[in-house]
Parts: C-alpha cells; structure tokens; sequence
C-alpha cells in the first residue's frame, strides 16, 4: 500500500472520525491538524474553535501539563497518562492518553494523542469502591474545618425546618454529600432520594420529575446543579415544585458560584433562587478549610483497608506537606482520585510516598514549587474572568518562557535552540515579559 494512495484519504478520514478514542494531532509549531468527533465530545470543543490557536494558547486547556507539548518538546511518547479536568461545558472528564511523537524521513513534523474516555468507569465503578457502603450521614462527613462545622449545624437546622435547601460550591466540595447526609438525618419511612441531574436542554427529566412529583410518595429531592439548566426550563422547573406538597417532601438544590453573580449574567432564574434559599450553605473551596485535608486522606485509607484490604495506612511527612500547599482545584472529589489512583497501583506498601505520587500531580506540585504565575485558564468558566487577548498571550508567552528555561537549567542558548529562536529574541523576549510584570 502506497503512503502516498491519495485515494485512500476518504477512509483515513471516515476512520478518524468515527473512531472510538479522541484523537488530536498537532503539526511541529503545535498547531492543531486533526481533531476528531469523540475528542470534540470529550473537551467540548470543536476544530474551529482551536484551528487557529497555536499550543501557547491551547496547553493550560486542561491546567495540566499538556502531554501533546512536553512529547513535541522531547520526542518521547508518554503512555498511560490518566487527567480529570473540566471541560468547556463544565463536565469532569477523566481520560488516559497515549501520546506519540510523529516522526517522518528522521524530523519531528508533529505529534498525535489518543485519549480514551473513562469518565463512566471511574464513576461506575472504581469511585462507588470509596463511598460509603451505608447511608450517608451528616455526622458521617469529615469536618475538621470550623467552616465544615457550620455547615452540618446548618444542614440539620434546615431538616428541622423542613424548609428548601440550597447548596453553594465548586464542584467536588461535598455538595451531594450534604444533600444525603440531611435526607438521612431524619429516617422517613418508604422515603427515597432522587437527583435531579440538571443538563441544559433535558426536558425529559424534567418531565419525569413532573409525573413523580404527583404521587403521594415521600422523598427528598436533590436538584444538582441548577444553575446548568436553560432558563427556560428552570421556569418549568420552578412551576413543577411550586404546585408540588412542600410539607411532604424536602427539596435540595446546588450551584456552582455565587447566586447573586449567577442571576446577574443571566444563568440563574431569581424567582427558582428564592424557592429554594431559606436555608442557603455555603462550601468553601477545600484550599480554605486546608483542616479537612489531612483527616479526609485518614478516613479514606481506613476505609479502603477495611473494604478492599489495602495495606495503606499512613502518609509520609514530606506527602502531607504537599497536600497542606497544593491548592486542589478539584477540592474533594480531586483527592479522592488522586488516593483512588494511589492506592489501585499500591501492593504491600503502608505509607504514600512521594514516589508513588502520579507523574501528573507531581507535575502540578513542580509548577507551583517554581513559584510559577498559573495561567488564566484557556477556557474561562464566566465572562468576568476573561483577559484581554494580549494580556493572556503575553501572560502564555512568560510562562512557557520560564518552563523552558527550567528544563534547560536557566541555560539561554540551549533554551533559544529549542525555541527556535536567537539568543538575542529570547533575552528580549524575557526582558520585555519582566518589564511588564514590575509595570
Ligand atoms: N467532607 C467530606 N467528607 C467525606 N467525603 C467527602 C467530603 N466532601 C466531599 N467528599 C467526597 O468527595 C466527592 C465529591 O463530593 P460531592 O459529589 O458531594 O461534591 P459536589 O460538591 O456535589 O460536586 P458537584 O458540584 O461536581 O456535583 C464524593 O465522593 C464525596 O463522597
């Protein structure tokens, strides 16, 4: 077979398409070339969107080190590589990527990565491994933290009350926890919890909860993430609860950011707010309540000995320190994986050590250790967070610079070689980028 049989390109395309893994290439700039329909499902973008932004701009994407980048960097192929991230429509995915150097007649012309989707196997089935095998309950969760504290006391005030809930936090801060724990508190007999799991353009659901909401059976309704839903169908929403027995049933509803600045852009329904806000709880991002680290790692490893029989138990000194300073984006549910991930590749050992963290947090651990500015984030949650064009470019531009003069020991003309560039363009460069950061 010819490489060069134009008239199989037609196959090579459909093939690409309708493969079952993402797949990304980017030609040798980091410009990206391919970009298939089940990498567009998995990041929640499209080829336009990324086509013309070079991979300064697209590798702080998934605010991990981007393995397309450090592979055209080193040439090396990178396998088995597991990432959680949020994607464009705020879904967490977790992937593992195979990464690939593309090399042809001996030059480096790009590189290839293929992701494979394991969002539903984590959740499915590895993550139910961790949770608690008995009904949640609110004194059940881990709450070291005063703030953590509050927000049980308050929890079990609304029970009392039997008044709507309404749950506000980052994804991954104990949320769903919370709305078991307070369905739990007071056991009702035949009661069950339902999630509502809010997708923007899901009527169905919506039109199932309708049909239950007309039976006489008691239960607790968690309505997750509201603020994901249109606003059209929060309004339907809203008229659904409203004719609904509010003696009978405890409803529960979550956001991700603050209602006050949700109503204002738009993407949250005021009147849906009111309903559920008698009792707002408000969970600080785990970075500000660094107290529920420690014993969370604890109860985890108890837990996972006691179910599975991991010899797991403790956590280095020099480990901790690193939980203490890393500022988990992912709150929770990011430790959570990170133990999961842990503790599935230990055998006999008692205590994690730093060696037996993943390549991929250590890499976010060095990141923060070089005292390095993280990026503003490619894709921004809200319109308020974005930069002008120029000052996240120049801010990419300072970044990358720094990286590459760390994997060259701070040595300028090896770091001009690998760029690409002069000597002399490189000094500029980092002279102009340390001007506008004393500016
Ligand atoms: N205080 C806690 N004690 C024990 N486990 C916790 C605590 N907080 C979170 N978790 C665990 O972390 C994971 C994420 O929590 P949860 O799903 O409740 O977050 P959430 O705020 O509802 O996130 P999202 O908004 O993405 O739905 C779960 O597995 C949960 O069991």
């Amino acid at each position: 077979m010819s490489a060069f049989d134009e008239s199989l390109f037609p196959f090579y395309e459909f093939a690409v398409q309708r493969a079952g893994v993402g797949i990304h290439a980017v030609n040798s700039e980091g410009r990206t070339i391919i970009y298939n329909d089940k990498m567009k499902d998995i990041e929640g973008l499209d080829l336009d969107d990324i086509r013309d932004l070079s991979i300064l701009e697209l590798f702080n994407f998934r605010q991990q080190p981007s393995t397309l980048m450090e592979v055209l960097q080193s040439g090396q192929e990178q396998l088995n590589i597991k990432q959680t991230y949020w994607n464009q429509n705020e879904t967490e995915i977790t992937t593992i990527n195979n990464t690939y150097p593309i090399v042809n007649n001996g030059v480096l012309i790009g590189a290839v990565e293929l992701s494979h989707d394991v969002t539903a196997l984590e959740k499915f089935v590895l993550q139910p491994l961790t949770k608690d095998r008995e009904p949640v309950l609110l004194n059940n969760i881990v709450a070291e933290s005063e703030s953590m504290k509050k927000i049980i006391a308050t929890a079990k005030k609304a029970v009392r009350a039997k008044l709507p809930v309404l749950l506000v936090g980052e994804a991954g801060t104990g949320k769903d926890l919370v709305a078991q724990g307070i369905h739990h508190e007071v056991p009702v007999v035949d009661s069950s919890f339902y999630t509502l799991y809010c997708n923007r353009s899901d009527n169905q659901s919506i039109d199932r909860l309708a049909t239950e909401l007309k039976t006489d059976a008691p239960f607790t309704l968690f309505c997750e993430r509201i603020d994901f839903l249109s606003i059209e169908l929060q309004r339907k929403l809203l008229r659904i609860l409203e004719s609904s027995d509010l003696h009978k049933r405890q409803f529960i509803a979550s956001i991700g950011e603050d209602p006050v600045e949700l109503i204002a852009s738009g993407s949250l329904l005021k009147e849906l707010y009111y309903f559920f806000a008698s009792f707002t709880i408000r969970f600080p991002p785990l970075r500000e309540r660094k107290e529920d680290i420690l014993p969370f790692v604890k109860r985890y490893l108890a837990r996972r000995k006691e179910s599975l029989g991991t010899a797991l138990s403790n956590v280095a000194d020099e480990v901790q320190e690193l939980f203490l300073s890393y500022t988990w984006p992912g709150n929770i549910r990011e430790l959570e994986m990170l133990l999961n991930e842990v503790a599935s590749l230990s055998s006999a050992e008692i205590t994690i050590t730093f060696e037996m963290l993943p390549q991929h947090f250590r890499s976010k651990i060095a990141v923060m250790d070089e005292g390095a500015v993280p990026l503003p984030s490619f894709i921004m949650p809200s319109e308020k967070d974005l930069l002008p064009l120029d000052k996240f470019l120049r801010e990419a531009e300072s970044y990358y610079l720094q990286k590459a003069l760390t994997i060259h020991d701070g040595n300028i003309t090896r770091t001009a070689n690998a760029l690409s560039m002069s000597r002399q363009n490189l000094q500029y460069r980092l002279r102009k980028n340390k001007k506008g950061e004393e500016a």
